[in-house]
């Protein structure tokens, strides 16, 4: 390891790296170009050990001596020798003493041709000359000859300078192989060391990589671990304010604690107080219920005694009973008013109309009609005041007793506004405010133990057929028959639709849809709701399980068609069909009137009057409401009066049906209850 700066510092090693060539190669080429120019090795031998420098030989300086005196008597002078070629020396030693020993047999024959040529051209001259070239020529051969001797005196000199040069070369032969040996040695081990080194700048590199690498992987772990520890940070900084919310809400609690344990034992000396208390109060509440119970018994009790006086006071009314009343003139009434006035300011029970009219005298003949009633209202009674004296008969209703309200007047005297009203809560008719009233009584009821299910339907009679204006069918498609059950009572129309009852939001709903339907049905020449009968039915069913009672009563609701006259004797067309409507509608009026007729007269007793025929069968509505009218029903009628002067006969007319009624006694309703 010693030796690698050096190996790096020579000029001639190119360094190692991936684009040069490798130590070793370079080692290997430069061994071939020794083994190629072997002269050179002593060179690179010498560089390798300088110390050791080739020693001239004793005898060198005589042999240049020698040659130099030689050749400058001789020939051209030779180079300067000063610096020995130790392999030529024997050669030219060999070559310089053969030429001495052996000088070839040509040459002393040469000068004297040359002469011979001459002498031809010129005697005397030449011969002088020829004379001076022998002496010159034998001066020479002396001086050769001289020179021979001293040359083979020289040579011997050489050839012992030259045995010693080989004795040298011997040597240096030898140093040579040990210097190549040991150069093959360095060489094998410099491309050991560089096979080494280059393992070592490989690991060296793949170490540099690995540890580069670690170094990018450390630096993102840094990263990484620098950004955990910010979010870390972050976290803690939240986790401390949380920590700090936390210890100030605890030190609260441990406050509110405190307070709350100081309140808790105060409780719980309250609550052990009021424990004694609720001791004393439960045996008080035993005891108010035994008494609750034995007042709701007496409630129960007081109710049927209600009842009987309730309908005791009916009956005292009469079972049918007429109100009258007279709508008041309306902006459209373009009419003269009659004369009608209410004597009766107290009782309201009397009105009286008052005609006038030329006699044949031509004087004014005054007449003046009065007719008595259960009620009388005048034109600014409102539907409230009105209604006021008919919810004594819904409350009926929900007793177990059957009821029947029905309106009966000429168009337009105000029977549909009486019995439905108008849109707003304050114009509400008798059958809205009747179904309030039902179910308000159902509620109230509860209270003490009645439980109440209440259906409705709804249905018209027109020329003298059933509608079903709930049903989903168009009308007059299905045929509708009315069917009474003599055991209890009670009237059912086939195939009608009826309609279970929770509210009387719902039943105020259905009377729209069906006043839609009738106005979808109605013509020009035929207002549908004028030329028809309407009935509405709620059929109320109740239970007192305490009690151990059940009822079932039910409330009719009927808009009659208009009672007035109309001339028939020209019909034709459309006219045709109104004189048939308003022939369907006057059978069934005056079969109303003769079925009330035919009761009167057995309530009024006398012969025969007990088993009197009562023609209920004449007309759809008397046989519908049969029941209604024989007595086993509270019934009321309305009779709704134009204020009109131009109608005053037509309001005597229905003064005088109606005075008719109201003296019919048609005999005691009786309830429809059961006990179990
Ligand atoms: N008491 C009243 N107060 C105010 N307006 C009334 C009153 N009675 C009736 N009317 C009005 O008189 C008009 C006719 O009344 P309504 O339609 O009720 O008569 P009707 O006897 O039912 O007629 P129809 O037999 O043709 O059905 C309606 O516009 C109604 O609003």
């Amino acid at each position: 390891m010693s030796r690698l700066p050096r190996l790096h510092s020579s000029p001639t090693q190119p360094t190692a790296g991936p684009s040069g060539p490798t130590l070793k190669r370079k080692a290997a080429e430069e061994d071939d170009e020794a083994r190629d120019q072997p002269r050179k090795l002593p060179a690179i031998g010498a560089r390798d050990r300088p110390s050791r420098t080739l020693q001239p030989s004793r005898t060198t300086p005589n042999l240049a001596k020698s040659s130099s005196s030689s050749l400058t008597t001789s020939g051209p002078k030779p180079a300067p020798t000063t610096k020995l070629t130790v392999p030529r020396a024997p050669n030219l030693t060999t070559r310089h003493t053969r030429g001495t020993s052996a000088p070839p047999a040509t040459r002393p024959a040469a000068p004297p041709a040359r002469p011979r040529a001459v002498s031809g051209r010129s005697g005397s001259s030449d011969d002088k000359r020829f004379s001076q070239l022998q002496t010159q020529l034998t001066s020479l051969e002396s001086a050769r000859a001289a020179d021979a001797a001293r040359l083979a005196q020289d040579m011997e000199a050489e050839r012992a300078k030259v045995a010693e040069l080989q004795a040298n070369h011997a040597a240096l032969s030898r140093e040579l192989v040990a210097a190549r040996n040991h150069e093959l040695n360095q060489r094998r081990e410099l491309v050991h060391f560089s096979d080494e080194i280059e393992m070592l700048k490989k690991k060296h590199a793949r170490e540099v990589m690995d540890l580069e690498m670690d170094v990018k992987q450390k630096a993102r772990e840094a990263r990484e671990v620098s950004e955990d520890l910010r979010l870390c940070r972050g976290d803690l900084e939240r986790e401390r304010e949380a920590v700090n919310a936390l210890k100030a809400t605890l030190a609260m609690q441990s406050t509110a604690h405190l307070t709350l344990t100081t309140q808790n034992q105060l409780l719980q000396a309250q609550v052990e107080a009021q424990t004694r208390e609720i001791a004393q109060l439960t045996a008080k509440l035993e005891e108010a219920e035994r008494m609750v119970e034995e007042m709701r018994q007496e409630v129960r009790d007081g109710e049927i005694v209600r009842r009987k006086l309730h309908n005791m006071v009916q009956e005292l009314k009469g079972n049918i009973r007429v109100f009258c009343r007279v709508r008041p003139v309306l902006p459209s009434d373009s009419d003269e008013e009659a004369k009608i006035t209410f004597p009766d300011k107290r009782e309201h029970k009397e009105i009286v109309l008052e005609s006038s009219s030329e006699s044949a005298t031509g004087q004014e003949r005054k007449e003046v009609y009065n007719f008595g009633f259960d009620k009388v209202f005048e034109p600014r009674a409102t539907q409230a005041e009105v209604f006021e004296e008919i919810s004594q008969l819904a409350q009926s209703c929900t007793d177990g007793y059957n009821v029947c309200i029905f309106a009966y007047g000429q168009t337009g005297s105000g029977k549909s506004y009486t019995m439905e009203g108008g849109p707003t809560e304050q114009d509400a008719g008798m059958i809205p405010r009747a179904v309030d009233q039902v179910f308000r009584v159902a509620e109230q009821m509860k209270s003490k133990g009645w439980e109440y299910t209440m259906e409705g339907q709804f249905l018209e009679i027109y020329n003298e057929t059933i509608n079903d204006l709930l049903g989903a069918h168009d009308f007059d498609k299905k045929k509708h028959e009315i069917k009474h059950d003599a055991r209890t009572g009670t009237t059912r129309v086939t195939d009608l639709t009826v309609v279970p009852l929770h509210s009387a939001a719902q039943v105020r709903a259905l009377l729209q849809l069906a006043q839609k339907r009738r106005s979808v049905a109605a013509t020009l020449v035929n207002e549908r709701s004028s030329r028809s009968h309407s009935v509405f039915t709620l059929r109320i069913r109740g239970a007192c399980p305490g009690a151990k009672e059940e009822c079932e009563g039910s409330l009719n609701l009927v808009d009659l068609a208009g009672s007035e006259r109309l001339n028939v004797s020209f019909a034709n067309g459309a006219e045709r069909e109104r004189v048939k409507e308003t022939q369907s509608i006057n059978k069934s009026l005056s079969a109303l009137g003769d079925v009330i007729a035919a009761l009167g007269e057995r309530g009024a007793g006398g012969a025969g009057a007990e088993g009197k025929h009562i023609p209920y069968r004449n007309s759809k509505l008397t046989y519908l409401l049969q029941n209604s009218l024989s007595g086993n029903s509270k019934t009321l009628m309305f009779l709704n009066l134009s204020p009109l002067a131009s109608h005053l006969n037509e309001s005597l007319t229905s003064l005088r049906f109606a005075t008719k009624v109201n003296n019919t006694t048609i005999g005691t309703a009786k309830k429809q209850a059961r006990t179990s």
